[in-house]
């Protein structure tokens, strides 16, 4: 299929690669396939940057629910119960659907941007004894490598100025904001915990300043 190019008002340089039609459990939405080119590599040095957008509803008829989920393979495939990403992105799939409308971008950011071999190097280091932050500092990166760019500019492109955003993550709402989508609303995106992820929503919490309920 031909590609449609797009410059988003942000000056970024996207591409619809796709869009197409996604049955999921949850309901009907379309699969939409995004890349930007990179000036310089990034962190796992890609020159490149994807990501998946699932539309569900008219989002054009109210300002919508978006989702930006970064890709998390152990949660997300795995359903690992390291982490809470799964079960966040269940909630967000099954939340727009109920609302109407609304999307899930889903940005292919593995680890906090630190990709999959590095995370599971990282998930070693928890084994004995640190916590994700310590773990991403100690293998030479920053605790979170994420800027949110593509997220922005998907919305940018798709006509969508302002989000009801569906996080915790503070830095979420200031990133889109920066990028100039406007944040009506934060949804929060909390799922009831689990003991093998306590401390993982600790040090979002502690660390992170994530807007999460303090147990
Ligand atoms: N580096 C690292 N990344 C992890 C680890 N566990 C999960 N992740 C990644 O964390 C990302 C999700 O980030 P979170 O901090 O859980 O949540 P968030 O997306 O910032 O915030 P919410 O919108 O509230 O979910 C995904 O890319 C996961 O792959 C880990 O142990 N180490
Ligand atoms: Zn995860």
């Amino acid at each position: 299929m031909a590609s449609i190019p797009s410059a988003a008002p942000s000056g970024t340089q996207i591409t619809r690669m796709a869009d197409a039609d996604f049955p999921t459990r949850w309901g009907q939405f379309r699969i939409q396939g995004f890349q930007r080119p990179l000036t310089k590599p990034n962190s796992q040095g890609l020159l490149v940057e994807e990501a998946v957008a699932l539309i569900h509803g008219d989002i054009y008829s109210t300002t919508p629910i978006i989702r930006i989920h970064s890709q998390c393979l152990t949660g997300d495939v795995f359903h690992s119960l390291r982490c809470d990403c799964r079960l966040q992105l269940e909630l967000a799939l099954a939340t727009i659907v109920e609302a109407g409308n609304g999307i899930v971008l889903y940005e292919l950011q593995e680890g906090r941007g630190i990709g999959l071999m590095a995370k599971l190097q990282a998930y070693e280091l928890q084994d004995h004894g640190r916590d994700t932050v310590e773990a991403n500092v100690e293998l030479g990166f920053k605790p979170d490598h994420r800027a949110f760019e593509l997220p922005a500019a998907i919305l940018h492109y798709l006509d969508v100025p302002a989000v009801r955003l569906m996080t915790n993550n503070p830095e979420k709402v200031e990133a889109l904001q920066t990028h100039g989508i406007e944040v009506t609303e934060r949804i929060s995106a909390e799922v009831p915990p689990e003991t093998t992820f306590e401390r993982y929503l600790e040090v979002k919490r502690e660390k992170m300043g994530h807007l999460l309920t303090a147990r």
